[in-house]
């Protein structure tokens, strides 16, 4: 794993370490403060560089082009909003993904499988374990935003999001989010309507550079990829956790995300 990741700065290879105790604390104030860490050059730029384009291919011709209108919540409704609230306006996502099957070989697989990877993670989330998801297809996606396109504003299904940009674009492709805009308890509709309209001071915007691990609390922090420009499209690995083992998506929910299902 030493020439995939920077084991030098990054010690997930010795976890009784002090530097590895030291990483995981300064993660976790990170998070606690501003809802995400990032890790810049986690990813050696060779090993990014060979995991961007080992994807290049495939993702050219045989990745899921998403399509779509959605609200930030990505359902039809939601209750104690009625349909024309602003809050339920709908923004465009677009973009292409490879799925786990289509990844063979390529070292953000190996990096998904190296159980210190998992163990680092679940410690920077305060959490005892976490489990890699079982799922074929879903457990690490390549996703590619290309000229015009972006993954637009949502709150995560997940708690955690974890990526790792492979290539960054060459405008646009900055994460934007804001931070806690909602509790389990209080939805703030209001407050998601100010961020969609572009008037909410407290929205702040991460530029990742290419082999940076992000980790990121996406349940309540709304959060949308900004609008790729120019010939070189954004690539991101994103890397599903889970607090339970064995988890799996339908059929159903495999078409949905993918076009296609395994299941
Ligand atoms: O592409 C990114 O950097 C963010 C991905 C994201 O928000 C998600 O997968 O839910
Ligand atoms: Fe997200």
């Amino acid at each position: 794993m030493k020439h995939v990741i920077d084991l030098e700065t990054y010690p997930l290879d010795r976890p009784e370490s002090l530097e590895y105790a030291a990483l995981v604390e300064s993660c976790k104030e990170r998070l606690a403060a501003d809802g995400m860490f990032e890790l810049p050059g986690f990813m050696r730029a060779e090993a990014t560089r060979a995991a961007a384009d080992a994807a290049k291919p495939a993702m050219a011709t045989e990745s899921f082009r998403h399509a779509r209108q959605h609200n930030i919540y990505f359902r039809d409704t939601v209750e104690g909003l009625s349909d024309d609230h602003p809050a339920m306006a709908k923004v465009e996502t677009v973009n292409h993904t490879l799925c786990a099957d289509q990844l063979a070989g390529n070292p953000v697989i190996d990096l998904y499988e190296w159980q210190p990877f998992a163990d680092f993670l679940a410690a920077t989330m305060g959490k005892d374990v976490l489990y890699h998801m079982e799922d074929p297809m879903a457990r690490v996606n390549v996703q590619a935003s290309r000229d015009g396109e972006a993954l637009n504003w949502h709150f995560d299904r997940s708690e955690f999001t974890t990526t790792i940009l492979l290539q960054a674009a060459d405008e646009g492709g900055e994460l934007e989010y804001r931070k806690d805009l909602r509790t389990p308890e209080t939805p703030n509709f209001d407050g998601v309507a100010a961020v969609l309209r572009g008037e909410d001071p407290e929205v702040k915007k991460a530029t990742l550079k290419a082999g940076a691990l992000n980790v990121f609390r996406g349940v309540n922090t709304l959060h949308r990829v900004v609008r790729v420009k120019g010939p070189t499209e954004r690539m991101v690995a994103i890397f599903a956790f889970f607090n339970h083992p064995g988890v799996v998506m339908t059929a159903k929910e495999q078409l949905g995300f993918y076009g296609r299902s395994v299941a």
